[in-house]
């Protein structure tokens, strides 16, 4: 038996405790204080619907169709020119739209909000939400409640998007863009062309670290080709200046930035 619940611990991550009580507590704080325009949603309503897209259920199956309940619950609409995508970026792209309040990144909308950094799922045998263990996704178990969230409202996230668009790559990656990424495989493929006109691009590098990607690199010329051929405009800037002056808060010193003050 033990060798059994080792095996699988040893394929399964730490569920976060206590994951309701989290995901209604994010809820209130988005509509009643950080988007009071929002104070009209139902948080226990939206708490509800997102346990019941993967309680009871098996935690290796769960499907796109168990998550619309939620997307067709919860309406938000980002302002055009707003959005903000990033990938293998979070830290930097979060700290730039927490300093320019206008940009959207996906964590900035109810849904990333609630679920940003938790880890859930189910279990046949339960209605209970696990607070244990939950598999980690991989070639055995690749439909986990965790990942398919992120898919499902990335997808949506890049459907609602307008105007011009913005994502932040990391330039200190030997390739900045990947078509493995959610980035590369979910959001740039449904942007739709009749309302985003345009994406630019930020691959941003590390202070001090080893520029090994950029704009002229064969990742984003894949990129612009992918874009073009959806028929929307494509620009690129290496270290675009303003999220540079953000990683230069944490590094006052270094040479790249004191040409910047
Ligand atoms: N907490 C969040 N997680 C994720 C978001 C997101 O917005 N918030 N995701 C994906 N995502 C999960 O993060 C990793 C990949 O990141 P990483 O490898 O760094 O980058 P990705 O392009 O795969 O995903 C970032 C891209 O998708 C949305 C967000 O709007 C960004 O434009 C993988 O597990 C995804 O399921």
């Amino acid at each position: 038996i033990w060798v059994g619940v080792l095996t699988w611990r040893q394929s399964s991550m730490g569920a976060t405790d206590h994951v309701s009580a989290i995901v209604l507590g994010r809820c209130l704080t988005y509509t009643r204080n950080m988007h009071p325009e929002l104070r009209n949603q139902d948080c226990k309503k939206i708490l509800n619907t997102f346990t019941s897209a993967f309680v009871s259920k098996d935690p290796c199956n769960i499907t796109k169709e168990d998550y619309q309940p939620l997307i067709d619950l919860v309406t938000q609409t980002v302002p055009c020119n707003k959005t903000l995508f990033w990938s293998r970026s979070k830290e930097l792209a979060h700290q730039y739209s927490g300093i320019q309040k206008e940009m959207f990144t996906l964590e900035d909308t109810l849904l990333g909000y609630i679920a940003d950094n938790l880890v859930w799922c189910g279990d046949p045998r339960t209605s209970e939400v696990k607070e244990e263990f939950c598999p980690y996704r991989n070639e055995n178990c690749s439909s986990t409640a965790t990942s398919v969230f992120w898919t499902v409202v990335s997808q949506k996230f890049a459907e609602s998007a307008c105007g011009t668009v913005y994502v932040m790559l990391n330039g200190s990656r030997t390739t900045a863009f990947s078509k493995a990424s959610t980035f590369g495989s979910v959001e740039v493929f449904n942007l739709h062309p009749d309302r985003v006109h345009t994406l630019h691009a930020w691959v941003m590098h590390d202070i001090g670290g080893v520029e090994r990607d950029s704009c002229l690199g064969s990742s984003i010329k894949e990129l612009k080709s992918i874009v073009n051929q959806r028929n929307i405009s494509f620009f690129c800037q290496d270290d675009y200046r303003p999220a540079r002056f953000v990683q230069c808060v944490r590094h006052p010193e270094h040479p790249s930035c004191s040409v910047l003050m």
